[in-house]
């Protein structure tokens, strides 16, 4: 999970100002956003709006126009045997072969990997907990089975960061509950993962921070709850709010009031980001109480990750 912001945080993947042209069209316009050790990152966009060409380029299937990626320090073109030994990834559907077990399947792929003994296809196995069917054929696997499996082959390596493309895509409720709870494991244990997703409300149980992407630019990045709080509102009842909002004008930083009627006065989210959290609202509310205003209720309203999104894209269609 998110380290404190007091400590200091160790950079798995570095993506600076990435572009990317095909065919003269500019499809990633300079983007820039790091993962840290240990988080959940979700990336978050429309359809169409670059994610699987930029995860095509952290995985160096495809070469960015210009910018550069750093996974745990080494470009991932120029250092790319480096790269690629700290990163697990699943793009799109995970290759297996359905006529062989779970088991044969880890076997063929240790097999092109260094250092990757029974022992560790054992542990992975364990990690996905699949041990009780790993011997069976895939072909008889459920498809969230079949995506515990892809993973497991992908941890073989030990990478620092997985990259998982729509881990939940195509599963039952039950299934990415599983998925989810899967995956905070995965991050409990030290792993950083990298996970796009168009079900929001997935990405905003599950993960640490989130970059929102749109028309080939990131155009928000940052942790889930400050997010979220960005877009909030503080509504206080109380009277006389003329008195009321001449003391909240005064108090430092509370920029974005308004006084809707006699009692009700609202802080737009340029409250919180001035404010950095929601902290300040019992203190600015006692200041009220201590000057003899009258307060019948407080209320901090944040809108949903999904509010948030839309508002931010403008409704284009998500997936
Ligand atoms: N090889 C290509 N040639 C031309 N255009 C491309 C190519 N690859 C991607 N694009 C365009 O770039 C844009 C981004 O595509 P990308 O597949 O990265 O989006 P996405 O966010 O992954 O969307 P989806 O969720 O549908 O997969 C789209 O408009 C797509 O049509």
């Amino acid at each position: 999970m998110t380290a404190s912001a007091d400590s200091p945080r160790t950079t798995v993947l570095s993506v600076t100002n990435v572009k990317k042209r095909i065919k003269n069209k500019e499809i990633i316009k300079g983007i820039s956003f790091d993962v840290y050790a240990g988080e959940i990152f979700g990336f978050l966009g429309p359809n169409g709006s670059g994610k699987t060409t930029t995860i095509r380029m952290l995985v160096d299937l495809i070469r960015p126009t210009e910018g550069s990626i750093q996974i745990c320090g080494f470009d991932v073109h120029e250092q790319h045997d480096q790269a690629m030994r700290h990163v697990g990834c699943i793009v799109e559907n995970p290759e297996l072969y359905s006529y062989l077990t779970g088991w044969e399947n880890l076997e063929h792929f240790a097999n092109m990997l260094p250092d990757v003994d029974a022992q560790r296809i054992a542990e992975v196995v364990e990690i996905v907990s699949m041990d009780a069917r790993i011997h069976d054929k895939v072909r008889t696997y459920s498809l969230g089975m079949r995506q515990r499996l892809g993973i497991a082959q992908a941890l073989l390596g030990r990478p620092s960061l997985l990259i998982l493309d729509e881990p939940t895509n195509g599963l039952d409720p039950q299934g990415i509950k599983e998925m989810r709870e899967f995956i905070q494991r995965l991050a409990a244990g030290g792993l950083s993962l990298f996970v796009s997703s168009h079900l929001l409300s997935e990405i905003q149980q599950m993960c640490d921070r989130v970059a929102i992407i749109s028309h080939g630019e990131v155009i928000q990045v940052g942790a889930v709850d400050e997010l979220v709080a960005q877009g909030g509102q503080v509504v206080w009842s109380l009277a006389p709010a003329a008195q009321a909002e001449e003391l909240l004008g005064a108090a430092s930083a509370v920029t974005a009031l308004e006084r809707l009627d006699d009692v009700h006065i609202v802080a737009d989210g340029a409250y919180f980001q001035a404010q950095m959290n929601q902290e300040h609202v019992p203190l600015v509310t006692k200041q009220l109480i201590d000057a003899g205003i009258r307060l019948y209720a407080v209320e901090i309203k944040n809108p949903t990750l999904e509010d948030l999104f839309l508002s931010l894209t403008e409704g284009e269609r998500i997936g």
